[in-house]
């Protein structure tokens, strides 16, 4: 492989991850707005059977494309874990 490959498949991975970052920022963002209904519902901030749904769709999903379900779980995980706390940390006024 010559290295000019190396670095075409670098750039592209440099790409990749920053959309995922991007994706993820926008996450967190929805996780905070659904945190925000929920508190002005009464509602707890963990919902373990909505969890449930999010990794059961991804699994259904990641063993259609052949990707390692535990791989999946594993990268969620803390995903959903920051979803549950998110907008915990920010001051109540602008
Ligand atoms: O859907 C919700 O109720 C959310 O608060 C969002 C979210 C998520 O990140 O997807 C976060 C925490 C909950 O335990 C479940 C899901």
């Amino acid at each position: 492989m010559r290295e000019t490959d190396l670095n075409h498949i670098r750039t592209q991975i440099d790409r990749l991850d920053e959309q995922l970052l991007n994706l993820l920022v926008e996450r967190l963002a929805l996780a905070r707005k659904a945190q925000a209904c929920k508190q002005l519902a009464g509602l707890p901030p963990h919902s373990p059977e909505r969890e449930s749904e999010i990794l059961q769709q991804l699994l259904r999903l990641a063993r259609s494309s052949g990707i390692d379900g535990e791989l999946i779980e594993a990268i969620y995980q803390p995903i959903l874990t920051a979803g549950r706390s998110a907008g915990q940390n920010e001051r109540s006024t602008p």
